[in-house]
């Protein structure tokens, strides 16, 4: 469907949990979230036919993050319905990886297409002080494994932080120069754990380009990586992986935004960094019929803002876990 901004939404990423087995130190606090009841979070089936409706308005691609997707028991139950949906085409993940390598062939025969690992350094140790909980190992084989699988393309995220892992952007390079890998550095966002240091750490992806092409030299700009999202993509000449740069802040990319995001308790947010939600749970759980909801999901894209206000401050309650990042 059009939006009011000429835009077509045609994406949607479902937080299919707030909870995670990590804690990334600008994610999440040491203890985790604060525990919503299990009844206030949606139902997977009800997650499903959040999808069908969207679908009836021109949803195609469907993203399941979270808080840590691969912790909701029967995940691949939704995936299953997804896949029954003849009109979504591309069902993807982001997810931290620890639990993927043994998942993963269940996850590409409910549907699974392609997946985005986080993973915000290459040091194990370093990993470890990142995510506070995370193995390095486990997530380096679930990564082997989507590999192994033809899972293409197979992201990993790299959240820029100074001081933190800005002396590893050259290996995440020459790893995408031996490994059929898209490494995306992403903007550190001002959202939810991070707000208060989000600023002094903040790297543009501007500076961490001049610092590669220093050591690198030229990279050839790369536009056939398959995606959703607003990353932009490099090659350095004969690597089999790219290396791509999503600038949440430095130069946004709401122009050309194509989504919504459902949360994990069944609220429909036009926008990342808005604070406006649109209840689908109280609704269904009132036996609104798939048109009813389809016109929720109507009245939501119609309220999509023309682009964020990060430069603001985050006020709002919620943190990335619960929208999704
Ligand atoms: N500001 C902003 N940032 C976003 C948006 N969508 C994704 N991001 C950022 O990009 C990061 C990576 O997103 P992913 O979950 O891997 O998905 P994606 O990049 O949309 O996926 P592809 O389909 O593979 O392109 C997120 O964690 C966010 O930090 C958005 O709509 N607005
Ligand atoms: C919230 S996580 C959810 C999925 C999964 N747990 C994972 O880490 O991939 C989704 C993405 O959001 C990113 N993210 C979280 N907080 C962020 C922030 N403050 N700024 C930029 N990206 C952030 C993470 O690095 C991750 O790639
Ligand atoms: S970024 Fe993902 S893995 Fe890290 S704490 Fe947040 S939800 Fe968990
Ligand atoms: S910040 Fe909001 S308007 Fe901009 S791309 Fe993200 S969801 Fe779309």
């Amino acid at each position: 469907m059009i939006d009011n901004h000429q835009r077509n939404i045609n994406y949607l990423r479902i937080s299919v949990t707030d909870r995670c087995n990590l804690r990334c130190v600008y994610c999440m606090p040491p203890e985790g979230v604060k525990h919503t009841p299990h009844w206030e979070i949606l139902s997977l089936e009800e997650f499903g036919r959040i999808v069908d409706a969207a679908s009836d308005l021109g949803i195609k691609k469907v993203r399941i993050t979270g808080g840590e997707p691969l912790i909701r028991k029967n995940i691949l139950d939704l995936f299953e319905h997804i896949l029954a949906n003849p009109k979504i085409d591309d069902i993807s993940i982001t997810t931290n990886g620890v639990l993927f390598a043994d998942m993963a062939k269940d996850l590409k025969n409910a549907g699974l297409t392609r997946v985005n690992f986080s993973l915000d350094s290459l040091s194990p140790d370093n990993f470890k002080d990142i995510t506070r909980l995370g193995k390095f190992d486990a997530v380096w084989k679930g990564i082997e494994k989507a590999i192994e699988l033809e899972l293409h393309p197979v992201k990993l995220n790299v959240v820029a932080v100074r001081g933190v892992n800005d002396r590893e952007f050259g290996d995440f390079v020459r790893l995408s120069r031996e490994m059929p890998l898209h490494v995306r550095f992403i903007e550190l966002m001002p959202i939810g754990e991070c707000n208060p240091w989000a600023v002094g750490n903040f790297i543009s992806a501007e500076e961490i380009m001049q610092q590669l092409q220093e050591e690198f030299g030229t990279f050839d700009i790369e536009t056939k990586v398959t995606g959703n999202g607003p990353a932009k993509y490099y090659r350095l000449p004969g690597a089999k992986g790219t290396i791509g740069f999503i600038t949440a802040i430095s130069e946004h990319f709401c122009a050309k935004c194509n989504r919504l995001r459902l949360t994990a308790n069944g609220q429909l947010r036009p926008c990342l960094y808005g604070k406006q939600e649109i209840d689908l749970k109280t609704p269904m759980r009132r036996g609104a019929g798939r048109q009813e909801l389809a016109e929720l999901i109507a009245g939501a894209i119609k309220l999509k803002p023309d682009q964020h206000h990060m430069d603001q401050g985050w006020t709002d309650r919620r943190v990335m876990s619960q929208i999704g990042g």
